[in-house]
């Protein structure tokens, strides 16, 4: 019989955490080792009321053989210190944090030369698939204006989200060119007539929306929009441990979903 997958959650305390946690406890592939907080939780030393036996939330790391791999949604403090566990001890790590700036994007992907790192702004299938919808649309209607509209819960803290932000990416290469050169993140005042080839985008923050991302390529006389509604964490969840699963064990590299999922059906 394969042995669980070792595994450790960072930022177990926090939305994405309780939904890993609820997950993990009836998934046989996965035993869970730690549940890691931040240094100054309220909820530090406190039992993890989703998993069997005496585990505590704890800052603490277990010892290197102890883990397969970290699955982090925590935020970029947080991620920065699993990342220095995972690169010391040769842990893989699966993130989903967002609202990371550039520097720290740099030094992801220098990570892993060293791990196996799986990084996605959205672990739900649905948008993976809206992502190659749009490459498809925004290549396909190359003069039409795209604006990408984003809402989400009231306490999330990063604008646009990662997904809208992959979301241009993704659109942006399709067309040839970069979000870096064609976004448009504010318009406010005597902004003046769009500028061709701009994308667009704008920001929804309020109660519990789970997170809805609606991608808009206007023509002359027709509109067509690509839509995403999460309405359920436990996708993510479940996508993060899917891809934990695939992810340990493997060698050192910079992996996507796409990777996951073309892997996959390739068997
Ligand atoms: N890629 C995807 O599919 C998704 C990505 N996300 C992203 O995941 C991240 C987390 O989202 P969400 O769960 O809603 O946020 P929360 O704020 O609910 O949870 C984050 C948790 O991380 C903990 N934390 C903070 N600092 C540290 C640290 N240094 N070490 C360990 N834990 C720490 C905090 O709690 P405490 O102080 O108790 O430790 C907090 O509870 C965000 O960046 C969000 O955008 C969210 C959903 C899906
Ligand atoms: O913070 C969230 O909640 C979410 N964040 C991710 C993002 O920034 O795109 C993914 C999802 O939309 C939920």
């Amino acid at each position: 019989m394969t042995q669980p997958v070792r595994l450790a959650i960072n930022g177990a305390t926090g939305r994405m955490g309780q939904a890993l946690l609820a997950l993990v406890k009836d998934d046989a592939r996965f035993m869970l080792v730690a549940a890691i907080a931040s240094p100054g939780s309220s909820k530090l030393g406190q039992a993890v009321g989703a998993c069997e036996g005496s585990l505590s939330f704890t800052h603490e790391w277990p010892a290197a053989d102890a883990l397969d791999v970290v699955v982090d949604f925590s935020g970029p403090a947080g991620l920065a210190e699993a990342l220095t566990y995972c690169e010391s001890n040769g842990v893989a790590l699966v993130t989903g944090t967002t609202g990371l700036d550039a520097t720290f994007a740099q030094r992801l992907s220098a990570s892993a030369a060293r791990i196996a790192l799986l990084r996605a702004a959205n672990f739900s299938l649905g948008v993976a698939v809206l992502t190659r919808l749009l490459r498809q649309a925004a290549a396909a209607l190359p003069d039409w204006d795209m604006d990408i509209v984003e809402a989400h819960h009231n306490r999330k803290e990063d604008a646009p989200s990662g997904t809208a932000l992959a979301l241009g990416e993704a659109a942006a290469s399709a067309r040839g060119t970069s979000l870096r050169e064609s976004a448009v993140y504010a318009r406010e005042g005597r902004v003046g007539p769009r500028a061709q080839g701009t994308i667009g985008f704008a920001v929804v923050r309020g109660g519990d929306i789970v997170g809805e991302h609606e991608v808009l390529l206007m023509g002359q006389g027709e509109r067509l929009e690509l839509v995403h509604r999460a309405t359920d964490r436990s996708i993510f969840a479940r996508g993060a441990l899917e891809a934990a699963h695939w992810l340990s064990g493997r060698d050192a590299g910079d992996y996507d979903l796409d990777a996951m999922l073309a892997d996959r059906s390739s068997r």
